[in-house]
């Protein structure tokens, strides 16, 4: 039996990582006739509860979870949204057992999610998924002060808090001029480090 495939698009906000994750399951279906299934963590209820819905308002139908749920042999695929939120207390069991599960079952996986918090920090199943993929696609946005390529996610206002949902209120793409970490006192120097 063949082993599944496993694609991770990875990004900071806004560059089109949902957009990316509907499109592959779309097209995985088309004219195929095959059963996929697209899941995004119940935690996110920011356009809707049971759909993957980009910033630009596109969803399509999916399956709420808050742990990987029962996969019929039938499906070939399986495609899963903001993986960054599969994680406790959002999420029981381990993602990445659950993925790799099904990959020894040769069905194949689509995982998209933030690579990076707004401190910096690499979101562990994002960034343990990426270290198992056969692809990785990194996405960029456009900084939200000059336009150049942004690869980081600005807070715009700080807090303690790792997991906040919010869209354009809380969060704007930026490049690494332009993003700073909030989270310390050095925190503007270190950033600019990178
Ligand atoms: N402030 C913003 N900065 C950049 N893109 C934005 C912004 N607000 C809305 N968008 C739209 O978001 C789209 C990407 O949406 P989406 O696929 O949901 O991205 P992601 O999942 O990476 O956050 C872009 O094509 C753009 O049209
Ligand atoms: C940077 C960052 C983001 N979040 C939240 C904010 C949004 O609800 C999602 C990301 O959605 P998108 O599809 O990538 O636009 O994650 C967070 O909880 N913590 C962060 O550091």
């Amino acid at each position: 039996m063949r082993y599944g495939k496993l694609e991770v698009i990875c990004g900071p906000m806004f560059s089109g990582k949902s957009t990316e994750i509907l499109k592959r399951a779309i097209w995985y279906t088309h004219g195929t006739g095959t059963r996929i299934m697209l899941l995004k963590p119940a935690f996110d209820v920011r356009y809707a509860h049971d759909r993957v819905v980009n910033h630009d308002g596109i969803g399509f139908d999916a399956t709420p979870i808050t742990r990987m749920p029962e996969v019929p042999d039938d499906v070939s695929a399986v495609f899963i949204d903001e993986a960054q939120f599969c994680c406790a207390p959002h999420f029981e069991g381990d993602l990445v057992q659950s993925v790799r599960a099904l990959l020894e079952r040769g069905i194949d996986v689509g995982v998209s999610g933030l690579d990076t918090d707004w401190r910096g920090h690499p979101f562990p199943v994002t960034a343990t998924l990426a270290g198992m993929a056969d692809t990785v696609i990194k996405l960029r946005s456009r900084c939200a002060v000059c336009g150049h390529e942004a690869t980081k996610s600005f807070k715009k206002h700080g807090n303690d808090r790792t997991l906040e949902l919010g869209q354009a209120d809380l969060y704007e793409p930026r490049c690494n001029l332009h993003w700073h970490d909030h989270s310390g006192p050095r925190s503007r120097e270190l950033a600019l480090d990178l």
